[in-house]
C-alpha cells in the first residue's frame, strides 16, 4: 500500500495532494531540544475514523510517520492540532499523544457541552489547549457564545486558546479575539495576502492586534500555503516562499518571544504542491535570521507555552 493510501472505507477527496515521503536531511541545523509547534496526524480511518461533518478526506498520515519525521527533521518534540476532519473526536490525537512518551503536546476541539471530566481526561493526555477555527472552507461557523462557554471551562486548566481565521475577517472578530482572557496563539499569521504590501493596511491590523494584546502568540508557519509566487520548497529550491519572508520576518523581530514555528505536516489542503519537508526546514533561518531568535522561536517558546511544567 502507497504511504498516503486511506482505509477504513474512507476515499479521499477529488485532487488531495498526499505528504511528500522521502524529504532531504535539512541543511539548517535545528537547535537541541526544538519543537515542531504545528501538526497534525490523520487517522489512520480504519482505527479512528473521519468526522461525517468534515469538509475534506485526507490520506491517512499516522503517529509513527509523524513522530518519524520528526527524527529524521531534527525536531525533539511535536505539538499536535487537532485537524478539522476528526471534528471534536479527539481520540486519533489522544493516541499520538499517548505515544509519544512525553514527547508531544495537544490542541483539540470541543463542543460547548464537553464536561470536566473530559477536559480532565485530555489534560492528562498531554492537551493544553483548545482551535477555533473560523475558515469558512473548513468548518460551519460556531457561534461566539459557545466559544465564550468553552474559554470559561479551559481557562482554569491553564490552557490556551489557538484561531485560525483568514486576515479579511480579522476586522469583524478583532473584538471577540481581544476579550479572550488565556493565552491565545494564530495560525499561521492570520493568513496575510502576501500579494499585498506587508506596510500596507491588513498586515498592519495584525500587527496592532498583536502589540494592544500581549497574551496573542502567533505561529510564523505555513508559507508553503501562503506564498503566491514560490519558488516551492522541492527539487533541492533553497530559496522557496520568497514572498512570505517579509511579513514572518517583522513578526519574528517585533514579538520574538510571542512566535512559534511547525511544519504544518501533512499539509492538508494544499492543491498545487506538497512541499518536501527538510526544505521547508531550511525556510526558518530566513525569517528568523540569528541564533538567538532561532532559540526563542524553536525552543524557549514553545516549551514555555506546552511544556510549562519543565518535562
Ligand atoms: O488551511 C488548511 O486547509 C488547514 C486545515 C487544517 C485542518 O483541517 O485542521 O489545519 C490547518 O492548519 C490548515
Amino acid at each position: 500500500m502507497a504511504h498516503g493510501d486511506t482505509t477504513g472505507g474512507f476515499e479521499k477527496s477529488a485532487g488531495w495532494l498526499d505528504w511528500y515521503d522521502g524529504p532531504t536531511k535539512p541543511t539548517f541545523r535545528l537547535p537541541a531540544g526544538a519543537v515542531d509547534a504545528h501538526c497534525h496526524v490523520f487517522g489512520p480511518g480504519e482505527r479512528f475514523p473521519y468526522a461525517p461533518e468534515r469538509k475534506y478526506t485526507p490520506c491517512d498520515a499516522s503517529a509513527e510517520q509523524l513522530f518519524a519525521l520528526r527524527d529524521h527533521l531534527g525536531f525533539d518534540r511535536n505539538v499536535i492540532v487537532q485537524a478539522t476532519c476528526h471534528g471534536a473526536d479527539n481520540r486519533a490525537l489522544v493516541d499520538a499523544l499517548q505515544r509519544s512518551g512525553g514527547r508531544a503536546r495537544g490542541v483539540a476541539t470541543v463542543r460547548r457541552d464537553v464536561t470536566e471530566e473530559q477536559l480532565a481526561g485530555l489534560d492528562a493526555a498531554g492537551v493544553r489547549g483548545v482551535r477555533f477555527n473560523f475558515v469558512k472552507r473548513l468548518v460551519d461557523r460556531v457561534p461566539t457564545d459557545s466559544l465564550e462557554e468553552i474559554v470559561g471551562k479551559i481557562a482554569p486548566l491553564g490552557w490556551h486558546v489557538v484561531i485560525y481565521f483568514e486576515a479579511e475577517d480579522l476586522p469583524e472578530l478583532y473584538d471577540f479575539f481581544s476579550a479572550i482572557p488565556t493565552d491565545v496563539v494564530v495560525d499561521h499569521m492570520g493568513r496575510p495576502d502576501v500579494s499585498k504590501d506587508p506596510d500596507g493596511p491588513e498586515f498592519a491590523l495584525f500587527l496592532r492586534f498583536m502589540r494592544e494584546n500581549t497574551n496573542v502568540w502567533t505561529k510564523v508557519s505555513c508559507p508553503e500555503r501562503l506564498s503566491v509566487t514560490g519558488p516551492h520548497a522541492l527539487d533541492g529550491q533553497q530559496h522557496a516562499y520568497t514572498d512570505v519572508v517579509p511579513f514572518a520576518r517583522r513578526v519574528v523581530e517585533e514579538f520574538p518571544d510571542r512566535v512559534l514555528w511547525g511544519t504544518d505536516w501533512p499539509h492538508p489542503n494544499l492543491k498545487d504542491h506538497m512541499p518536501d519537508d527538510g526544505l521547508l526546514v531550511d525556510y526558518i533561518p530566513r525569517i528568523a535570521t540569528t541564533p538567538e531568535l532561532q532559540q526563542k522561536l524553536l525552543v524557549d517558546n514553545p516549551r514555555r507555552l506546552y511544556w510549562q511544567e519543565g518535562a
